[in-house]
């Protein structure tokens, strides 16, 4: 009798207009709690080679802070901006997410801080880190990469950073909990060591959190509760940097990877894997402009997928086309 084996492949939505919109560097996606996309970009600022000194210290405050608002809430349809808030606040914004009560999680790599913030209120619910000032204890991240908070306990988890190799935990009002992750030793990485912890993302489902580790060019994925090391999913289609990772309901988690190094032979590609086997199930690219540093990918239940990129300062859509497959068994 026939089998029918239904599979899919991601697409770019290429009638989606918001691939025009005039953005600064994207640095971070989110989904709001009516599946809204939220950009996070960086307006008129960029992060290039003379942004910080060898200690790590931002050295373009004289900017001030970015005028432009630099959360914008996209129609998921058409691209329009329904709000846009976050003027005056960052220098180089970097992480975002939203919680389930629809507070936005950020992070500033200039600033090394976590803000929690309710959209239009002036001040931050909740600020995390010391303004402007690197270090690595608890009350000091070191270019904070990304943040997220587990809808069931509250617990605000952080991938920190650039020069720390860390995840830290806090409660929901701040206080420190725990860490861990530590420096990549020479030669091949070992399990819970990181090479720029880039973003990371929670599957509630498994109590695990993954992250992106960049630079060792794969995820890894502990237990939420306890940080202990659960699994590593790398491929040899990742290339060397795997800059983004995101979990979506109902068993997806999707990446980004980073640019091939002269010579190399694995393209810039987003990727499709089963959460359980950590196989790679499709692999996509856009079809108008290319990928040039995708540096945040989300993915919501129903399959469509967003892309942000901070050097093409573009978002692509991607959708989901159902194939039914016949085979004969
Ligand atoms: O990786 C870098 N940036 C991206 O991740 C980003 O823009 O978030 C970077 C590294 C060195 C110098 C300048 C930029």
């Amino acid at each position: 009798e026939k089998e029918h084996t239904e599979d899919f492949h991601i697409e770019e939505a290429v009638d989606w207009p918001g691939v025009n919109l005039k953005l600064g560097q994207v640095s971070g996606l989110a989904l709001d709690t009516k599946n809204n996309l939220v950009i996070f970009h960086r307006g008129d600022h960029v992060w290039d080679e003379n942004s910080f000194d060898s200690s790590f210290v931002y050295q373009q405050r004289g900017l001030g802070p970015i005028e432009q608002n630099t959360i914008l809430v996209i129609d998921p349809s058409n691209a329009e901006v329904l709000d846009s808030t976050g003027k005056n606040l960052f220098y180089l914004p970097h992480g975002l997410s939203i919680d389930k009560d629809g507070n936005y999680w950020v992070t500033d790599v200039a600033l090394h801080q976590v803000f929690k913030l309710r959209v239009h209120d002036k001040e931050p619910l909740l600020i995390l880190g010391r303004s402007l000032q690197p270090g690595s204890d608890k009350n000091h991240f070191c270019q904070p990469t990304d943040v997220a908070v587990d809808p069931v306990t509250g617990n605000v988890y952080v991938s920190d950073g650039y020069c720390n190799s860390r995840i830290v935990v806090f409660s929901p009002n701040g206080m420190f909990i725990m860490q861990w992750g530590e420096e990549t030793s020479v030669g091949k990485a070992k399990p819970g060591q990181f090479q720029i912890p880039h973003s990371l993302t929670l599957i509630p489902e498994f109590g695990q959190l993954c992250v992106a580790d960049r630079e060792n060019g794969r995820i890894q994925c502990f237990r939420s509760e306890t940080g202990e090391f659960t699994r590593e999913i790398k491929h040899k289609l990742f290339g060397r940097e795997l800059f983004a990772v995101s979990y979506t309901r109902g068993g997806l988690l999707f990446a980004v990877n980073g640019m091939p190094h002269p010579g190399d032979i694995e393209p810039l590609q987003g990727f499709v894997m089963n959460f359980s086997t950590g196989e790679i199930i499709d692999t996509f690219v856009p079809v108008r402009k290319t990928f040039e540093m995708p540096h945040d990918i989300v993915a919501a239940e129903d399959k469509t997928v967003y892309v942000g990129d901070a050097h093409a300062k573009t978002v692509w859509k991607f959708t989901a086309t159902e194939k039914m497959e016949h085979r004969s068994v």
